[in-house]
């Protein structure tokens, strides 16, 4: 429990025997029921005297996020809360049972009692507490409630469309109780896990009970145990779930319990009775005030809680343990480890110039509507990454591994020439081992196992690409950014050492199965650190050509074959410092940046001729028609028009990142973390470094755009920080947010040096781990 709990904020409760499933149908068939009474019926139980609330007798669920609307519809029953009087409830009997409404929702609570007792003991011993710490307050009349609730169906098209957007069918609070015991008949339950950014969906189960943490055992625990914040989704379809608050009496002093004070940790919460939590919360709610307000969260953790990256804790394989390569995800090896599914739709946030730049936007195509989850493990040897992916209808026109490519190809835009795996749907992997935005890994595989690795040495577009100590001596470029454009002509020149010709064909590294249409499963091994001898010709030579880091004015040499693990880059591949069996987990490194994507084009992206890109503006013509056809069909569309590039592209991207201004893969900035332990179900543990990492991304962004800004630098650089916190210079587009860097600012202390003007010099960007330079200058804040 505690460990669900940690990682996840709910568990499920399986195998209760007092509410088996039969009985759990009966309460959905009474539930039906009530829920088909006429309207006139239900307005003469409406609240606040009787025992139903929804919009069609005009008493709307509780906003509890401030300026939401909710579309649910209940029958709540309490004991204590609300004892009903006259005939302000339903006088209906269950058609099954012949029990009338008080009758059959005593027996459910009754029932629903046993399993809350025993969960009660649960918590009290999972907490190292006496086991009858919460049982004890929790007999007789205690404020318990049971809701019967109805989430009507959309009746039209056009509601439907508008339901993937807008509004909710109860929006997100957590619950005032201690715990919840909740059941649904159909998805659209979601929670957040601890930490968590991404909304999780619950799994519907017929026999089982899912259970999460309220506010009184949040308060009495000081915190320890967090509430789970939850809400539901507005579905298409109708939805019935049965809820029961566990509450304790009124009169029971809800305060944080000795155990759980300490120096460090002072009470975070003053004592309060259970009635007087539950009215001050309503009270809160009815002012339209919105009960899901974080206390406890400080502006740091609020700061961390929305922008930190997609976290995933890799497990080391247990000894004896094995994976086979064959995109069968069977083994145990994967099944004991959960899924990374947060993920993001990269293109979203540029829909609407940015108006909506938020995650919730991002998240709207992914979840549910079209999940991506991926897996990892690693040894010694390998970093194995399994996947899930899902597109509408999957492309794979391009079948053959793709390294040492011809020059030639990276002249042309086309594209089934060109064999990019990346122009079929596909599945990307970035790896930045050395966490300092410079020599990252990316390979690509589509399902019909084509591939494609590269080592890129900058980040293909915006952030970073600015390497530390060494400057971009470009012209301008058309003011679209400071050596804006990498080096991906170089791909080929190194390569992951599973496609050296010496180990090929198929040696089990790489398989990508497609069982549906729909559906296509994947698994990847990739060597960490090859140690193979220099006599099979993989290890990197150590003189292998400089590449300048510069690649805006210097082309880059190709250096032949050269494969090898991820940490094998070429030393002139490296920041200088950096050694590759230091960043290897076995020697200890804890964290390497990642991000993992489902990258999907229109259906005939690939298929493009040599003449059709000829003309991109009939491209663009048909993505524009694509956007309009999935506009009609499901209110919006997930592919972006990138009016910007040459040839438009016209894709979504959903990947396990924080977003970035330019929502592209090729921002390590903006990469999650891969945490590598040994030890099975080690904790997940946030980076330390992470805030300075966010803070010197963004005034990187944000003197960038200063720079190229006519009325803010106009050529020069600034080390006055007022000057970068305008929201002309860091806004949004540019992956700066001037409130986040603000906040920021109050927990880090930043020096910014300036050697002057843009030519030949530079602003030095760093985060701790690569600094290379002494700071000097600049105001110390
Ligand atoms: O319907 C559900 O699954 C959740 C309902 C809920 O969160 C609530 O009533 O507090
Ligand atoms: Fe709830």
């Amino acid at each position: 429990m505690r460990a669900a709990l940690t990682t996840h904020g709910y568990f499920y409760s399986s195998n209760v025997d007092c509410l088996p499933q039969t009985y759990i149908e009966n309460v959905y068939s009474y539930a039906q029921q009530l829920h088909a009474l006429p309207t006139e019926q239900k307005r003469h139980c409406a609240r606040p005297k009787g025992t139903y609330s929804g919009s069609d007798v005009g008493v709307d669920e509780l906003a509890y996020e401030a300026g939401s609307t909710a579309s649910v519809r209940a029958w709540d029953y309490s004991r204590t809360r609300f004892p009903t009087s006259g005939h302000n409830y339903p006088d209906v009997t269950c058609s099954v049972t012949g029990q009338g409404f008080f009758e059959f929702l005593d027996d459910l609570y009754e029932r629903q009692d046993i399993l809350g007792k025993a969960l009660m003991t649960g918590f009290a011993e999972m907490l190292d507490l006496p086991p009858e710490t919460f049982a004890q307050c929790f007999e007789g009349h205690d404020m318990g409630t049971i809701r019967l609730l109805r989430y009507p169906p959309a009746e039209t098209p056009e509601e439907a469309a508008r339901r993937q957007v807008a509004s909710y069918g109860i929006s997100p609070h957590t619950d005032f109780e201690a715990f919840t015991l909740m059941h649904q008949s159909a998805a659209g339950l979601q929670f957040l896990k601890p930490g968590g950014r991404a909304w999780l969906d619950a799994p519907v189960k017929k026999e089982e009970f899912v259970v999460i943490v309220g506010d009184v055992l949040e308060r009495f625990t000081n915190g320890v145990l967090r509430a789970t914040p939850h809400r539901v989704l507005q579905t298409e379809w109708e939805r019935f779930s049965i809820i029961r608050f566990n509450a304790m009496r009124p009169e029971t002093l809800i305060q944080p319990l000795p155990e759980f004070i300490s120096k460090s940790r002072p009470a975070r919460y003053t004592p309060v009775t259970m009635q007087k939590h539950m009215d001050t919360t309503l009270t809160r709610l009815e002012r339209g005030l919105g009960a899901w307000e974080k206390e406890l969260e400080t502006p740091v953790e609020r700061l961390i809680n929305y922008h930190y990256p997609s976290q995933y804790v890799v497990q080391r394989l247990r000894k004896g343990q094995d994976i086979n390569i064959d995109g069968h995800l069977e083994e145990d090896a994967w099944s004991e480890v959960p899924w990374l599914d947060d993920f993001l739709d990269l293109a979203g946030p540029r829909f609407d110039g940015w108006k909506e730049a938020s995650r919730d936007y991002a998240r709207r195509f992914t979840g549910s509507s079209n999940p991506t989850r991926v897996k990892l493990r690693w040894d010694d040897a390998f970093l194995y990454v399994a996947a899930e992916l899902r597109s509408r209808q999957e492309q794979a026109s391009v079948n053959i591994h793709l390294d040492r490519l011809p020059q030639a190809v990276w002249g042309r835009t086309v594209v089934n020439e060109a064999l990019r795996p990346y122009f079929d749907d596909d599945f990307e992997v970035f790896i930045d081992e050395s966490q300092s935005n410079y020599f990252y890994v990316e390979f690509e595989l589509n399902a019909r196992n084509a591939s494609y690795t590269t080592l890129w040495s900058q980040p293909q577009a915006g952030l970073g690409s600015v390497a530390p100590g060494v400057c971009c001596n470009t012209t301008w470029n058309g003011g679209k950014g400071l050596c804006d454009h990498g080096v991906e002509r170089e791909g080929g020149s190194w390569t992951l050492e599973m496609f050296a010709e010496s180990l090929r064909p198929g040696t089990g590294m790489i398989s990508a199965t497609s069982n549906t249409t729909e559906m296509w499963v994947l698994e990847i091994r990739f060597p960490i650190l090859s140690r193979r001898s220099s006599q099979e010709a993989v290890l990197l030579p150590e003189n292998s050509p400089t590449v300048e880091l510069c690649h805006c004015s210097v082309s880059a040499q190709p250096h032949g074959d050269q494969h090898g693990g991820l940490l094998n880059s070429p030393v002139s591949q490296r920041l200088p410092h950096v050694q590759a069996e230091k960043l290897h987990p076995a020697n200890g490194q804890r964290f390497w940046w990642a991000t993992f994507a489902n990258a999907l084009h229109a259906p005939w992206w690939s298929k493009l001729t040599a003449a059709d890109t000829k003309h991109p503006e009939l491209i663009k013509q048909r993505c524009q028609e694509e956007i309009r056809g999935d506009k009609q069909r499901y209110g919006f569309s997930q592919f972006l028009l990138d009016a910007n590039n040459a040839a438009p592209t016209c894709y979504y991207e959903a990947a396990s990142q924080n977003l970035g201004g330019h929502q592209y893969m090729h921002n390590p900035d903006v990469f999650g973390y891969l945490q590598f332990e040994s030890t099975p179900d080690a904790a997940s543990c946030r980076n330390v470094f992470w805030l300075s990492r966010f803070l010197l991304a963004q005034l990187y962004q944000a003197e960038v755009q200063y720079l190229m800004n006519r009325n803010f630098g106009n050529g020069t650089y600034t080390s006055n920080l007022v000057q970068l916190l305008n929201p002309s210079v860091c806004d949004i587009s540019n992956a700066c947010n001037a409130t986040a860097l603000q906040q920021a600012l109050d927990y880090v202390n930043v020096a910014i040096h300036v050697d002057g003007a843009r030519s030949g010099k530079c602003v030095r960007y760093a985060i701790p781990a690569v600094q290379t330079s002494n700071w000097t200058g600049g105001a110390l804040l």
